[in-house]
């Protein structure tokens, strides 16, 4: 590939993308130059490029974009989902020469040299993407730059690099203290944010229906929650490994023990299914993207969904189980592989889903899970006041 032209003529410097099982992609050096690890996987949204990049649950791993077009719309100053790209690499096929868009204030590339992540282009994401689905999502590196060496060397290197799963990154990407968020017009409730990596578009979709949250950080003990007194808990979406959040895991049980009204999504929803007492396992390749189909077991709906998950609560559609918080069921799941996709408590005032109803970009049929906290929330301080 050394020395090769790209399609406008300049000439391309190299990079390469090894996989832990050896597979060899060779492109164009694409952002920074040098190298990272993490777990390469792929992510099937037509659009919405700089919310992935900048969604705090993509942490140590490679995103591969299967729309071929990449850049197109360039970096614009609106659209960050948390205060920095996140992910840890970046495979394309064709980046953008010339960005256009009214909203945008530079190239995808120099977003992603300036912040230091290093990725490949002129990448056959088509055949690289079938070969994650038949082997699994892996262990993967970017070369380019000083960090190139021989396939064999490279791949060492892949290998030392730590598995995601087991992965505890909640830590590395929570917020370091508390903030608050008001509500929009008049307050009506306040809700303590557990911050596993929580997106901006979150707290906006709360604010919008009267909600002030308090965004805590991963550390906050029960009485860090309790001494903000809030009408409702919320675990938000984040990397890594559930099996490792037993802090997390611990808080959750506190809370639902004392009823306070609960909503996770994502990652918040593998820590519910924890706390109740489910395993989570590892998929083979997950769900990224933005027109993931999800069943509501009971009334057959279907609503298209945006994801960003690798791990997956245990259970079937429609399931039903007794946990040390009374009855709860597996209340949607996946119209494509059937797994888990939301509980629901029956005994407690607590639900959550692992798709995105904060979707951005994406789809919106989900927002009105926030409606639903809201009316969860409404319906359990009329309880306590009466
Ligand atoms: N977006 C998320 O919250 C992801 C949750 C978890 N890290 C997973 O990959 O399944």
């Amino acid at each position: 590939m050394n020395g090769a032209n790209g399609a406008n003529g300049t000439a391309w410097e190299p990079a390469v993308l090894v996989l832990e099982d050896g597979r060899v992609f060779r492109g164009a050096a694409y952002g920074a130059r040098g190298r990272t690890l993490g777990e390469v996987v792929f992510c099937t949204g037509m659009t919405g490029y700089q919310e992935t990049l900048t969604d705090p649950s993509y942490h140590r791993q490679l995103v591969v974009q299967t729309a071929p077009q990449i850049g197109n719309t360039g970096w614009n100053d609106e659209d960050d989902e948390s205060a920095r790209i996140w992910v840890a690499g970046y495979v394309v096929r064709d980046p953008a020469r010339v960005p256009s868009n009214w909203r945008s204030t530079r190239s995808l590339d120099d977003a992603l040299a300036d912040a230091g992540v290093v990725g490949i282009s002129e990448v056959d994401t088509r055949t690289l993407t079938r070969h994650i689905r038949e082997h699994g999502a892996m262990r993967a590196g970017i070369f380019s730059g000083d960090a190139l060496g021989t396939d064999d060397d490279l791949l060492a290197q892949v290998l030392a690099c730590p598995p995601m799963k087991g992965a505890d990154l909640a830590g590395e990407v929570t917020t370091a203290r508390s903030y608050v968020v008001p509500a929009q017009g008049q307050r009506r409730f306040r809700v303590a944010a557990l911050d596993l990596g929580i997106k901006s578009n979150t707290p906006r979709e709360m604010a919008r229906r009267g909600i002030e949250l308090h965004v805590l950080p991963l550390s906050s003990t029960v009485e860090d929650v309790l001494s903000i007194e809030p009408d409702g808990f919320f675990l938000s979406n984040g990397p890594g490994d559930p099996q490792t959040q037993e802090h997390a895991i611990e808080l959750t049980r506190q809370m639902l023990t004392r009823r306070i009204p609960l909503f996770g999504i994502c990652f918040g929803n593998q820590i519910l299914g924890r706390a109740l007492g489910l395993k989570t396992y590892k998929m083979r390749f997950g769900h990224r993207g933005i027109n993931v189909p999800v069943l509501d077991a009971e009334t057959g709906r279907v609503a298209i969904t945006a994801q960003n998950h690798g791990f997956a609560l245990e259970g079937e559609p429609g399931q039903r189980f007794s946990s040390p918080f009374g009855t709860a069921k597996v209340s949607h799941y996946c119209a494509n592989d059937g797994t888990v996709e939301g509980l629901r408590c029956e005994d407690v005032p607590a639900f959550s889903v692992q798709y995105h109803p904060e979707a951005a970009a994406g789809p919106h049929d989900a927002a009105s899970l926030f409606d639903e906290f809201v009316t969860l929330m409404e319906k359990y301080t009329d309880a306590q006041t009466r």
